[in-house]
């Protein structure tokens, strides 16, 4: 049985072909509801092996495919019979009021990444598309999911849209952000070096391609994607390091004291890290609360210059942060103490995207990675205009405060997380801040945490409410977490069903790590008890 869950269809990739096929039934009919607006299909299952894939739909506006489309979507994928799949179209576009064979021709737009499965999976999306009649498919290639979601929004707002557009709008956003680095901070004295990671995925290729025009950035890429290098996600990613909290392949002792980030394997999340010493192989990690606690205090500096610290002179702003209950509490704590207002919302960028289009800013970021910084489009016609009003005083401290907004604002994707753009975006805070790794390391210290996964008969059986903090079903569970959590000091723990994998996942954070894996390991112990381990 297939669910969209999390983040689309994901199984082992020789078993996807009818979930695919259907996907692209799907992202024809959304394109057709949408009056004809391009809307895009990936195909790719990110952090996971190389022998799994997924694909996932992407909306008119470049973020996740409404939600409300995600039971049709369950439906179709899992359609016994043709004449049911027939059936089950036929009547969605009646209940939706999509003319079949009308008016507007659909448009999709499919990229994949570089799973072996994925060619042969994107003609079997194609042929999903071109069932319904009139409909386009445009395969874009090989690219990372943010630069699909990225093409999918500007070609529907009408802005250029390739892959060359692309870059040059990362590689100059950059540029810009770098020269409006104040001056009476002295010359550079950053280390330009940045090892990167690249899961042996699509962005490590990609950055490759683009390096060269990155100024004042020395990239060195590792597992690159490059034939022979390594395979795909395996003990290498983004996804590896923030777990297992360990170095991935092909890092060693003569890292140390570099700055290294490293992508999952479609190049949407991005963590740091450093080599902590030559004889070890666990790493200081900068995890995406951290990337995200960079991002707050880079903005806020600028809207306070602009503003006043009382928030109330040229450009009033809703400032608003969002993250999940997989966010370190003391990265949570840090935030708030910071006067920010802090929003959970479920697991899941569709989640997270949503809440913070609801401000002026909002930032968004997974504890893994995944994230990003929205401008919301009335906020940067106001402040653009008041870029341009402030030119007057070119050089003058609001004027270049909101310049870097502007700037910040077109390097950093706007559709969804991007290991790329959001890593220039850290770069370029570093340098405006002067600050090295271990500053950034040093915002504040990580409460020790720890996942674990269950493995149950059915793990839809647990249902969670207050952002996926607390359990209501079945009953009793969250009686027995609250009593383990108790003995712990800084205990927290919560349990959920993953929405991208047949099991339950654990996290507890304690003052200590045996506290932690102590704690995990207890309320994993009710978990199976009470769901029957598998
Ligand atoms: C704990 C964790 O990292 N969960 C991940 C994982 O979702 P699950 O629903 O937990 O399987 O994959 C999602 C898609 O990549 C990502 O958004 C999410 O953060
Ligand atoms: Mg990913």
């Amino acid at each position: 049985t297939f669910s969209y869950g999390t983040a689309g269809f994901r199984a082992d990739g020789s078993t996807m072909a009818p979930a695919v096929c259907r996907a692209g039934i799907v992202a024809a009919l959304r394109s057709l509801k949408l009056g004809g607006a391009a809307v895009g299909l990936v195909i790719t299952a990110s952090h996971n092996p190389v022998a799994d894939n997924g694909v996932k739909i992407v909306d008119a506006d470049g973020g996740m495919m409404s939600q409300a489309w995600e039971p049709f979507s369950d439906a179709l994928a899992n359609a016994p019979t043709p004449d049911a799949l027939l059936q089950l179209v036929l009547q969605f576009a009646k209940d939706e009021g999509i003319t079949l064979g009308g008016g507007h021709s659909a448009q999709v737009l499919l990229a994949r990444d570089t799973r072996p499965t994925g060619e042969y999976l994107l003609h079997v999306a194609v042929k999903g598309i071109s069932t319904i009649v009139g409909s386009v498919a445009l395969d874009m290639g090989i690219l990372t999911t943010p630069q699909l979601h990225w093409m999918v929004r500007n070609k529907n707002r009408g802005l250029k849209a390739s892959e060359a557009d692309y870059f040059t709008q990362i590689a100059e956003s950059f540029r810009h952000l770098l020269e409006l680095t104040p001056d009476d901070k002295g010359i550079d004295d950053l280390n330009e070096k940045l090892i990167v990671d690249g899961a042996n995925g699509i962005g490590g290729l990609k950055l490759e391609q683009i390096k060269s025009n990155l100024a004042r950035l020395d990239i060195l890429v590792r597992n690159s994607g490059k034939e022979g290098e390594g395979i795909l996600n395996e003990r290498c990613g983004a996804d590896f390091v923030q777990k297992e909290k360990v170095l991935p392949l092909g890092f060693g002792p003569n890292d140390v004291g570099v700055r290294c980030a490293s992508f999952d394997g479609d190049a949407d999340r991005l963590v740091y890290f450093h080599v902590t010493s030559p004889s070890k192989t666990s790493v200081d990690l900068v995890d995406g609360d951290k990337i995200l606690s960079l991002f707050v205090l880079f903005i806020r500096e600028q809207l306070d210059i602009i503003n006043g610290e009382d928030n109330k002179g040229l450009l009033p702003t809703r400032f608003g942060v969002v993250q999940t209950a997989y966010a370190n509490g003391a990265s949570t704590e840090f935030l708030k103490n910071l006067g920010l207002e802090v929003v959970f919302t479920s697991t899941g960028v569709k989640y997270l995207h949503k809440k913070a289009l609801e401000y002026d800013i909002g930032v968004y970021f997974e504890a893994n990675g995944h994230g990003t910084v929205l401008f919301n489009d009335e906020f940067v016609s106001r402040l653009e205009s008041l870029t341009a009003r402030l030119s007057e005083a070119a050089g003058s401290p609001q004027h270049q405060a909101a310049s870097r907004l502007v700037a910040a604002s077109q390097l950093i994707n706007q559709a969804v997380g991007d290991a790329i753009s959001g890593m220039l975006l850290v770069e370029a805070v570093l340098q405006h801040k002067r600050w090295s790794f271990q500053n950034w390391c040093d915002l504040y210290t990580d409460l020790p945490s720890k996942q674990l996964k269950v493995k149950v008969k059915d793990r839809t059986s647990i249902v969670t409410t207050d952002a996926e903090r607390k359990v209501c079903q079945p009953s009793g569970l969250q009686e027995l977490i609250d009593k383990e959590v108790v003995n712990y000091s800084h205990g927290r723990c919560f349990v959920r069903p993953s929405g991208t994998e047949d099991v339950v996942r654990v996290y507890a954070e304690a003052s200590t790590m045996e506290a932690a894996e102590s704690l995990a390991k207890s309320v994993a112990q009710h978990v199976e008890r009470i769901l029957g381990f598998c």
